[in-house]
């Protein structure tokens, strides 16, 4: 049997306070994030992350001082792992903080994988989450492989909807106490000149937010999609999470809000969703706060990740219209 090694690739947080700054400029100076040949990225990326450092620590600080983005991820690699079995291993890819791509090539090789399956945990492509990480392990593995499959996107996977369903329908039976609640699903924003260099990510996450729609199967349901952390001073998509909360309020109804493109619970769930836009809700008077857990390792969304593995190019051009598919390397 082929040995294959499925590489997990995530974004990576901090996991010390120490390395929040560290953490930051890794972003900030990828070139999927800001554009500007070197040396400017390199002078733009210090400059950025020593500003947002103070703001990032004081994120991390509520959480105990770390991203618990690794562990999470080290869940969905475990359970994904028990579910294929010998012939395969499961190897979590960080982009901008430990273990980073080096790191998961080198175990690959060591474990003897003929074959790469390459796995991105962001249901939805974006130049700058999967496509940057997709581009990096490209050129660090080369060629290392017999054979190398991409899944570039998985938007409207079939476990990925269902899990997303089940975590929204217990809280939407919650909130139905205080009235017909308005279901957000939350994204994590992007800078408009992105999008308009044609980047899927949008049109991926109205495709998600559609089908758990269509899955809940709730009469007349009141639903709308808005995007959350934004940083710097760019136009970025909209409506933004904080516009569609005060319409929640102006329309006196409960909200339930749900992550449409984080996998897993960090920053952006457990502080800015949970405490932040919580607080935005209370003071906005809005009847009640609902927010449906992240799929993490539900056991639909994990058996989702299985199939896609077996068949990893099941999906290409079925969402994304191509664009992913053809992106450089994959
Ligand atoms: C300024 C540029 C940023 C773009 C573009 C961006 C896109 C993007 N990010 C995610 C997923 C995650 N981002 C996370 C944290 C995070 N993201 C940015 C900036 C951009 N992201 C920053 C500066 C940070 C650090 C936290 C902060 O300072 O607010 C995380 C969480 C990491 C953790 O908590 O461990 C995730 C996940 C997506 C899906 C995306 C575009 C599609
Ligand atoms: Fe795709
Ligand atoms: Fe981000």
């Amino acid at each position: 049997m082929t040995k294959s090694a499925v590489i997990l690739f995530n974004l990576g947080g901090p996991d010390s306070l120490d390395a929040v700054k560290p953490f930051l400029f890794n972003l900030f100076n990828d070139k999927a994030i800001i554009g500007a040949p070197q040396p400017i990225r390199w002078l733009l990326a210090k400059y950025i992350s020593g500003k947002r450092a103070p703001i990032a620590r004081d994120i991390y600080g509520q959480l105990g001082g770390k991203s618990p983005l690794l562990e999470q991820t080290e869940d969905q690699a475990k359970a994904l792992q028990d579910l294929l079995g010998k012939d395969f291993k499961v190897i979590v890819a960080m982009r901008y903080w430990h273990p980073f791509a080096a790191q998961a090539l080198a175990e690959a090789k060591q474990w003897g994988a003929q074959r790469v399956i390459l796995l991105p945990l962001y249901p939805q492509f974006s130049t700058t989450t999967s496509g940057s990480s997709l581009k990096q392990w490209h050129q660090l593995a080369g060629a290392s492989f017999e054979e190398s499959l991409t899944v570039c996107c998985y938007p409207v996977q079939p476990g990925l909807i269902r899990a997303m369903a089940e975590n929204l329908r217990r809280e939407w039976d919650k909130a139905i106490a205080f009235g017909t609640p308005r279901l957000l699903f939350s994204a994590h924003g992007l800078p408009q000149s992105i999008i308009d260099k044609g980047d899927p990510y949008q049109l991926q996450v109205e495709q998600t937010a559609k089908a758990v729609v269509d899955e809940l199967g709730i009469a007349q349901l009141d639903w709308a999609i808005c995007y959350q952390s934004r940083v710097g001073p760019a136009k970025w998509i909209g409506p933004s999470t904080e516009a569609e909360l005060e319409r929640a309020s102006r329309d006196n109804v409960p909200v339930v809000v749900t992550p449409v493109a984080f996998v897993s619970e960090h920053s952006e769930t457990l502080v800015e969703l949970d405490i932040e836009y919580r607080h935005v809700a209370e003071k906005l008077g809005i009847p009640a706060y609902f927010r449906a857990p992240a799929v993490s390792s539900h056991p639909e969304f994990i058996k989702g990740l299985a199939e896609l593995v077996a068949d990893p190019t099941a999906l290409r051009g079925k969402a994304c219209g191509k664009i992913c598919c053809q992106a450089e390397g994959i």
